[in-house]
């Protein structure tokens, strides 16, 4: 299954106070955008827009992460963040506040948009979330664009000495590219893969050629610079996006689409504003941003596919009713633990756990209070055992458990913890009437652990079961091995 882990943010976050946390939050947005503006100032040629401008990406992400930071001081601290780096490097107060007005109208928009979308933050996992992201940029870009059309133009005319069209078409083209680049890299979150049992050193170099093969690509899409270099790299990422996760995508995606854009923008420095190279330029970061789109939705469905796989994998190997492994799951992973152990000579202990007169449960409080007992049974057993121990559900109401590296006095202390935890644990069976069972285990330990089939341990765990039911029940009875 994927399970996606908590964001740095959360983890800086937790167990704070809500104002302490909405303090230190605005306070990373300020860091944040300060050292991204700052960024996008060097970038920037003289007397023109920079080539590259993730701060707004950046901020729209932020606040769609944490929406709290969607708050009359948030937006005022982060126009000072925007302006501040501005006027640091010597802009006019007038234009950097005019610009920075023009880089929140993005973010507002884009934050608006997401949340006609759905009221919940937003996530970078479906081909239809890289739909919604191209649409909600080339809104916010367009409005973006609408704002640096006149509040921009009343403060800097010369910046739209080369008419404009031009102008519109470099603002929204620069919006939109660094919204499509940088956003999925603030809405992925990590995903942490269940091992499938492979050996983890399986083939490092296979595993490394498609980040190679982008490196490469990439370089020679910078050696020759000319107009079909946007799609040089196009089939390495596509091959990244099949074999990596879809946060590795993203973030080898935005660093190939920054490398071709500072390539192509750094061909303008210097250059005069001449129409032509202005026109370059539009269709470059067209190009890139739409090309983007491609990785980016191949890895959305391969992770949607392999989530799906992993889950098709867990039904396949467990009980609906209590969640842990069935019959066949219980099999293969115990036969895996046997064999490991058995390479290792390390002790092996087989349980064979089974509720006492169950069948007087169902007959007397129905089917689903049986049914609630087996689940209550199987949490409380889960909850004595180690990460690596293997346990399942065998049979109706009979359950098992083998467990590697374990001497016989701790098997032993173990069921009879399992017993005692068996017996206290209540289940709730009709109104105001709860219900208390035993359970008799059957115990096979080995010193060390036979090449055997776990049949044949599961057979001598059995046969020390029907002793302990024999015996009277509610005991656990040690298997006598030749
Ligand atoms: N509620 C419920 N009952 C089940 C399920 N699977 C098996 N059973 C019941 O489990 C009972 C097992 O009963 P028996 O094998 O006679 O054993 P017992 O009553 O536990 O008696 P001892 O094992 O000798 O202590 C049967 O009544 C089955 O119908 C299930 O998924 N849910």
């Amino acid at each position: 299954m994927t399970i996606y882990s908590k964001s740095a943010m959360t983890r800086i976050l937790a167990g704070r106070s809500k104002r302490h946390q909405l303090l230190i939050s605005l306070t990373l947005m300020m860091l944040l955008v300060f050292g991204a503006s700052l960024f996008g100032i060097l970038t920037r040629p003289y007397g023109f827009l920079a080539a590259l401008w993730p701060a707004n990406a950046l901020l729209l992400g932020l606040m769609l992460r944490v929406p709290r930071l969607q708050h009359p001081a948030g937006w005022l601290l982060a126009l000072l963040a925007y302006m501040a780096p501005d006027l640091l490097t010597g802009g006019e107060p007038l234009l950097a506040f005019a610009l920075g007005l023009t880089n929140l109208v993005f973010v507002a928009a884009g934050a608006l948009l997401y949340r006609l979308f759905s009221p919940d933050p937003p996530a970078l996992a479906t081909p239809a979330s890289v739909l919604q992201l191209l649409l909600v940029c080339i809104a916010a870009a367009f409005f973006s664009m609408l704002s640096g059309m006149t509040l921009v133009r009343w403060c800097a005319p010369e910046w739209f000495a080369s008419g404009l069209w031009h102008m519109a078409g470099f603002w929204f083209t620069s919006e939109l590219v660094n919204g499509i680049v940088i956003l999925p890299m603030m809405l992925t979150r990590a995903e942490r893969r269940v091992s499938t049992g492979k050996a983890v050193s399986q083939d490092r170099l296979g595993h490394a050629l498609p980040a190679l093969a982008l490196m490469v690509s990439v370089l020679m899409a910078v050696i020759l610079n000319g107009p079909g270099s946007i799609g040089i790299p196009v089939p390495a990422l596509l091959w990244c996006a099949l074999h990596y996760s879809t946060r590795a995508t993203v973030f080898f995606t935005a660093a190939t689409s920054l490398v071709l854009m500072s390539t192509i923008s750094g061909d303008l420095q210097g250059l005069e504003q001449s129409e032509a190279s202005l026109d370059v330029i539009i269709s470059a970061r067209l190009g890139i941003a739409l090309v983007a789109l491609g990785p980016l939705t191949v890895a959305c469905i391969n992770s949607a596919r392999n989530e799906l796989l992993q889950r098709f994998e867990y039904l396949a190997n467990h009980d609906h009713l209590t969640a842990v492994l069935d019959r066949g799951g219980f099999f293969a992973r115990g036969q895996h633990l046997l064999g490991s152990a058995n390479s290792a000579r390390a002790p092996v202990a087989v349980m064979v756990l089974d509720i006492d007169h169950f069948k007087s449960v169902n007959d007397r409080y129905g089917h689903a209070a049986g049914d609630e007992v087996l689940r209550r049974f199987a949490q409380t057993i889960d909850a004595t055992l180690r990460k690596n121990d293997v346990f399942g559900r065998t049979g109706g109401e009979e359950f098992a458990v083998i467990l590697e590296g374990i001497n016989r006095d701790s098997a032993l202390g173990l069921a009879e913890r399992m017993l005692s935890e068996v017996a206290r644990q209540e289940t709730p069976v009709a109104e105001n009437q709860t219900l208390r069972v035993t359970v008799s285990i059957g115990l096979a330990w080995h010193a060390q652990a036979p090449l055997n089939e776990l049949d044949n341990l599961l057979a001598e765990a059995d046969r020390a079961l029907y002793r302990a039911k024999a015996g009277g029940r509610n005991r656990v009875e040690l298997a006598e091995l030749a």
